[in-house]
């Protein structure tokens, strides 16, 4: 029977951590401030920047929210985003995802000044990945991060498998994974034969958005399996592992939810605290 991986316990000795930093920011004189951009009214996304917003006030820091129409023009949204980036108080500015279609996404990301990066979508940071050394990495691979130093899984030299290659998810845990010496394998909705690389994973990173896309056929025995997916089937929250039959094979393996979710939350704080330190107590010398 597989180790859970428990990320509401992990996700909650990173905030403890992060409280004592930010409390002793706080005595040099330094509140981090975060921004966040909602545009619309998407359910889910209302409730994870609530949910961000609560945590920064929560540990100490300073938190906005720009709650804009779900109609605003991409004009508009542009120039909001300028008015942070040109605000000294503000460190840390993100725009959640997913924006409506008439708005362009990369457009809007690459609008973000790459020093208040907190998601690490933009082009400049994307393009440190491929050094190993971006400003932050994004929050959910910086979160899956966590979760296997703090298991104690080791990472070079293992053959790492990451079913996904989206922005927010794949394309950077597979460069983190790189980054830290592991043997990667990148597969994706046009990968023939899924199956085949999957059991070969020692570590196995499952971001494909489809419930169930994963069962105990498609794993190695004892291999460490991190579960991205959220989907919601007849009400309930699961992931893209077939939870109940991996459990059984596998060495370790993360739930939906309380798996990588709850650190995706925890890991921006972490990286809104980096960007300010970078930005006002290293004047940017580590970037
Ligand atoms: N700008 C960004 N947009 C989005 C990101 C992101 O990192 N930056 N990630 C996701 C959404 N997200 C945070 O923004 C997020 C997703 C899931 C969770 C989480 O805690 N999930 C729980 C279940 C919560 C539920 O009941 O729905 C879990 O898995 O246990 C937190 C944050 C897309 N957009």
């Amino acid at each position: 029977m597989a180790r859970i991986l428990d990320g509401k316990a992990i996700a909650a000795a990173v905030k403890q951590d992060l409280a004592m930093e930010i409390a002793q920011l706080r005595e040099c004189g330094v509140q981090p401030k975060l921004v966040v951009v909602l545009v619309g009214d998407d359910a889910a996304s209302a409730s994870y920047v609530r949910s961000k917003e609560r945590l920064a006030r929560e540990l100490g820091m300073e938190a906005e929210v720009i709650r804009l129409a779900a109609d605003v023009s991409e004009v508009e949204l542009l120039r909001q985003i300028e008015l942070q980036n040109a605000d000294d108080a503000v460190d840390a500015l993100l725009v959640q995802l997913p924006l409506p279609d008439h708005i362009d996404t990369d457009r809007v990301l690459a609008a973000v000044d790459p020093n208040k990066d907190v998601d690490g979508f933009h082009p400049q940071n994307i393009g440190r990945y491929a050094m190993g050394s971006p400003l932050v990495w994004p929050c959910t691979t910086a979160g899956i991060l966590e979760i296997l130093v703090r298991s104690s899984v080791p990472l070079a030299g293992q053959t790492a498998v990451v079913v996904g290659r989206s922005r927010i998810v794949g394309w950077p845990t597979a460069q983190l994974l790189l980054a830290h010496n592991a043997t990667v394998v990148q597969c994706h909705s046009r990968t023939k034969d899924l199956t085949e690389f999957t059991r070969q994973a020692d570590i196995l990173v499952v971001a494909a958005g489809q419930a169930g896309l994963i069962g105990v056929d498609d794993v190695r025995e004892g291999a460490v399996v991190i579960d991205v997916g959220i989907n919601r089937v007849d009400g309930r929250l699961v992931g893209d592992v077939d939870f109940d039959s991996v459990v059984a094979k596998a060495g370790a393996i993360t739930p939906v939810p309380g798996g990588v979710g709850p650190l995706t939350v925890a890991m921006l704080m972490k990286n809104t605290v980096r960007l300010a330190r970078l930005r006002r107590l290293t004047k940017g010398d580590e970037r």
